[in-house]
């Protein structure tokens, strides 16, 4: 179905459809995984199960709009690892994009590219990360590295990708085991056949790993499992022998804030990785609010998880964030209509961003600050902070 609207189509109107109608195309197992996440999904995701915490968290900050603005030239640019897109908004890097739609990885960097947006391309993308920025209009791109026992490997990647013209790398450190998915499990999830990682492991089939879960046991015979220390340690990336522009992706607490900027990482990604590793965490917006008073002003911070509506950026930038990403908005819009599904959501979100940004009073980016949103306390009291 063409996307005929710029930013919604007949049956599109916000990234909630997106999610009903881009899930209803996928089948059963290839959903789950992508919908779902750790255990009984307490932190990941509304669609689900009630009010679940990532998501929930941004309907308890309330905008207190200004009036009596000058709101004639609005600019919602911002700069991202150095380069200037659109909006303060980005795609995190998500996995085996191609389950979602055979576009996969390329069409969520046509959409990217067609929006000025910064792409997070996962190391477990099925699709070569040199045809993936192969369409960049100059619009920003970040690896994500896991942390792998063949280092030599993993350094392969990171040049690979630097020579390509990724911008940064997002190390994940919250990952040296996969977290534990039911969905996985109950629906014996398997990749197809002939599928290739053709940047960690470029070469092999890995539907030969099969254990009845081939992908666990591929996540745990290539992880590091000591990702500190071991000769992976923060000090050692650090040094920058090999890595350009790091930032550490997926910070639960304060004290890992403190942890990045001791190590010299150049930005930060809060992050619980969508609820998928470890459940019953808190949301990424509580712990914004957390690291921003030891960060905020060293270093860039970001924040994913939950991320559904351009009110959610905006409150996220009032509480200090620099930038934000989500995951799942992408796959839902490539399982519903490949590239155009995902130029559906990034219009969606760039749109309703700008009507937030003008309707709170703000004709630009630097001008969105804490004092124009305020925490809704459970006895329906605000508190201003
Ligand atoms: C299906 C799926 C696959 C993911 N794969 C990766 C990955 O390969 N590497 C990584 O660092 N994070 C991965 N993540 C986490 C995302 O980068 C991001 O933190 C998360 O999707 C944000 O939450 P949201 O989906 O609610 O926006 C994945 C998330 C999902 C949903
Ligand atoms: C062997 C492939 C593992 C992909 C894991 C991707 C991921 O982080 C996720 O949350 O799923």
């Amino acid at each position: 179905m063409a996307n005929r609207g710029k930013t919604h189509n007949e049956e599109v109107y916000c990234i909630k459809d997106l999610a009903q109608l881009g899930s209803s195309k996928m089948k059963k197992a290839y959903r789950e995984y992508y919908n779902e996440g750790a255990m009984d999904l307490i932190t990941p995701l509304i669609i689900h199960n009630g009010l679940r915490e990532n998501e929930s968290a941004y309907d308890r900050y309330m905008i207190r709009p200004r009036v009596l603005r000058d709101l004639s030239k609005l600019d919602t640019s911002t700069s991202i690892v150095g380069c200037k897109v659109k909006f303060p908004f980005g795609f995190s890097p998500t996995a085996m994009q191609t389950l979602a739609h055979p576009d996969g990885e390329e069409g969520t960097s046509k959409a990217c590219a067609k929006l000025n947006t910064l792409m997070g391309l996962s190391n477990y993308s099925t699709k070569e990360l040199e045809k993936v920025i192969s369409h960049s209009t100059g619009n920003p791109y970040v690896m994500q590295m896991s942390l792998l026992k063949n280092k030599k490997a993993m350094i392969q990647m990171i040049k690979r990708a630097e020579a390509a013209g990724f911008k940064a790398l997002f190390l994940t450190l919250d990952a040296p085991y996969l977290g534990r998915r039911l969905n996985e499990y109950r629906n014996k999830f398997a990749v197809p056949e002939g599928m290739e990682y053709p940047n960690l492991f470029p070469g092999v089939d890995v539907t030969n790993l099969e254990d009845g879960n081939g992908l666990r046991l591929l996540y745990r015979v290539a992880t590091d499992h000591a990702l500190f220390p071991s000769t992976h340690q923060h000090g050692d990336l650090g040094q920058r022998e090999y890595v350009y522009h790091l930032l550490q992706n997926i910070v639960y607490t304060s004290g890992d804030g403190e942890l990045a900027i001791k190590y010299g990482f150049d930005g930060i990604v809060i992050s619980n990785h969508g609820g998928r590793q470890l459940d019953s965490v808190p949301s990424s917006l509580d712990v914004l609010r957390e690291i921003v008073p030891v960060a905020k002003g060293k270093i860039p911070i970001a924040v994913d998880g939950g991320i559904r509506r351009g009110t959610d950026i905006f409150k996220a930038l009032a509480l200090g964030a620099d930038f934000c990403l989500a995951g799942r908005p992408a796959i839902w819009g490539l399982a519903y209509n490949g590239q155009e599904g995902v130029e559906l959501a990034l219009n969606l979100l760039y749109d309703e961003f700008k009507t937030c940004m003008a309707l709170a009073g703000c004709k630009n980016v630097p001008e969105i600050q804490k004092e124009l949103v305020s925490l809704l306390q459970p006895d329906g009291r605000l508190l201003k902070l």
